[in-house]
Parts: C-alpha cells; structure tokens; sequence
C-alpha cells in the first residue's frame, strides 16, 4: 500500500468474530493460526488471539454486502478483502488458509504482487505444498 502503512508494533493481535457455517470451527482456527505462521516465520511479528475487545486484526465471515463498501459474491468473485494496519476498518477447491495467508499480508500492510506465484499476487491459485514467494518475504521483510 501506498505510504508504508504498517503496525508500529511487533505483538500483533487478533480475534475471530465468528464463524463461517460452512466450516468446523477448529479448523478455522487452525486455518488462522497456520495463516499467521506464514508471516511469523520470516519476520519478528507475533500474533496472539484475543476473545474479546479489540484487537489489531478482527476477521470475520460475510456474504454479499456485509457492511462495508466492498459486497463479497459480486460480478467480480469477490473472496475476501482486508484493510491495511490502522484504526478501525480502515476476504471453488478454495484454502481457507491461503486466502487467510493473503489477507493477512494486507492486514500487515502488503499490496498485492504482480508475480503470479507470489501470495500476494490477486488471483486465486490453489498449491499443495505452499512456501511463500521470494517477491513476498522481501515485501515483508522490507516492512518489519
Ligand atoms: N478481493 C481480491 C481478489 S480475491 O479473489 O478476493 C482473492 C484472491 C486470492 C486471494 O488469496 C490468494 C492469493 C494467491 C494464491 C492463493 C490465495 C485472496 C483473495 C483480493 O485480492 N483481496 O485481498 C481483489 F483483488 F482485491 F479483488
Ligand atoms: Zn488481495
């Protein structure tokens, strides 16, 4: 994103706000936590998961037009979306944890990669045995 948004601090949180009924809690969870581990494992960030209050990153599930300006199912296949670091609100075969994984970068202040196998590239693409993309550990190394 433009102008470097980034968290100012390295103990990131987050909170799961509720559930998508389409998938056992559990494994959304270890979805989540496999998710941020992406991102814990090439950088001094830690995420810590809080049950209630407000936390750096608060995730939740919807459909169509769920309160923002951006309706997930529209025209344009819309999966998920994240704002970048901030205040406030500033998401087929599809992996809950990769697009987790994705969504996750923005909340940590990455845009979107023009590599096509980088994560942070804005196409779906399921990969059995992912690894994150040089292009995406120099995109987050560079921030944190
Ligand atoms: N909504 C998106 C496209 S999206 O279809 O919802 C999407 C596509 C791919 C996503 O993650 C991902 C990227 C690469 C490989 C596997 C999974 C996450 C979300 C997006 O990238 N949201 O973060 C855009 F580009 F903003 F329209
Ligand atoms: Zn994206």
């Amino acid at each position: 994103f433009a102008g470097d948004l980034k968290w100012d601090h390295k103990d990131v949180t987050y909170r799961i706000l509720n559930y998508s009924p389409d998938m056992e809690a559990s494994l959304t969870d270890d979805a989540f936590a496999r998710a941020f581990k992406v991102w814990s494992d090439v950088t001094p960030l830690t995420f810590t998961r809080l049950y209630d209050g407000t936390a750096d990153i608060m995730i939740s599930f919807g459909k169509a037009d769920h309160g923002d300006p951006y309706p997930f199912d529209g025209k344009d296949g819309l999966l998920a979306h994240a704002y970048p670091p901030g205040e406030g609100m500033q998401g087929v075969r599809y992996s809950l944890f990769l697009v987790a994984a994705h969504e996750f970068g923005h909340a940590l202040g990455l845009d979107h990669s023009n590599i096509k196998d980088a994560l942070m590239y804005p196409m779906y693409k399921y990969v059995e045995d992912f690894s994150l993309h040089r292009d995406d550990i120099e995109g987050i190394q560079y921030l944190y």
